[in-house]
């Protein structure tokens, strides 16, 4: 039985996330993002389970900032969950004056709440669910949470299936320490961070690299260094799998180009949509292409 850390506590989407990517572990709930990481690399736990974006608000920067720190972490696999949420309130029947939430959620209610809670004032929380323990234990009147969260915290339900952006979702990262790969399925995603030179034209360089490739990318996001204005991490999801020669020729040309280069993991994607296969792009045509060469050279083709 695997330990999994998961953004918690208990009653987070991340929780519902790690349900679906885990059959019989244990699952230990971790207050924050870098926490649930650090309890992998001190070893504490076995994988960690964290979201990465949301398809309203984008990345979590929290997480991007975690994988890109010493000790490197590979995604093995991923969750998808749609969400929407739940409004708890406290049980005393007093005015609602504040409304707590993660900032991804209060962000993806902002217009329900001006409707329906006017006078409330929105304010941050760890997680969706650490907002139902502040209503508990009375640091706040209302709580934007997982539909979940109300079988754990005894709270009014105000209000369910509560969204401004219908469909929205959030996709979850199970990670773990380098170690053996997920199998390629032909449906996979590969995430890179790449460090890039601040010069002309570097990031057109690294996209043309999966572009010569006919390689699809699926997240772009830039993250700063931390150190001077200009210089960004850039994190990239795309199609394929490390194990495909499409890929790892892609990956040893950005190496070249990159001052850093970091793999973030292979691994089935979620939604199940299989990779798009550009006209000579195709794993095959990249082979074929390494025979042929040595073929010449051994003097065997002109
Ligand atoms: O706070 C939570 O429940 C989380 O798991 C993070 C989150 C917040 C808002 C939408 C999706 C995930």
């Amino acid at each position: 039985m695997s330990r999994i850390a998961y953004f918690g506590p208990q009653g987070t989407f991340t929780e519902q996330a790690a349900r679906t990517l885990t059959v019989d572990d244990e699952l230990l709930p971790v207050e924050t993002i870098p926490a649930a990481l650090a309890a992998v690399r001190k070893g504490e736990a076995d994988a960690a389970c964290v979201p990465v974006e949301n398809s309203v608000e984008g990345p979590v920067t929290a997480t991007l900032d975690g994988l890109a720190e010493q000790e490197l972490l590979v995604a093995v696999a991923e969750a998808l969950l749609p969400v929407h949420f739940t409004v708890l309130a406290r049980t005393d029947g007093e005015p609602i004056r504040t409304v707590a939430s993660h900032p991804h959620a209060l962000a993806q209610v902002r217009q329900w709440l001006e409707v329906n809670l006017p006078d409330a004032r929105p304010v941050a929380a760890s997680s969706t669910a650490a907002a139902a323990v502040g209503v508990r234990q009375g640091e706040f009147d209302a709580a934007v949470t997982a539909p979940v969260a109300a079988e754990h915290y005894p709270l009014r339900v105000l209000a369910t299936e509560v969204a401004d952006v219908r469909d929205a979702r959030t996709r979850f990262l199970l990670l773990k320490p380098p170690g053996e790969l997920p199998e390629p399925t032909g449906a996979d995603r590969t995430s890179i961070v790449a460090a890039a030179a601040n010069r002309t034209g570097t990031l057109a360089e690294l996209l043309t690299e999966l572009a010569t490739r006919g390689i699809n990318l699926t997240r772009l996001d830039a993250r700063p260094t931390k150190g001077n204005f200009g210089e960004y991490l850039f994190f990239m999801d795309f199609e394929g799998h490390i194990s495909e020669p499409r890929i790892g020729d892609a990956l040893a040309a950005l190496r070249r180009r990159c001052s850093g280069l970091r793999f973030l993991g292979s691994h089935p994607r979620a939604d199940q949509v299989a990779a798009t296969i550009q006209p000579g792009a195709a794993n095959d045509d990249f082979t074929g292409a390494v025979d042929w060469v040595a073929a010449v050279r051994r003097g065997e083709l002109a």
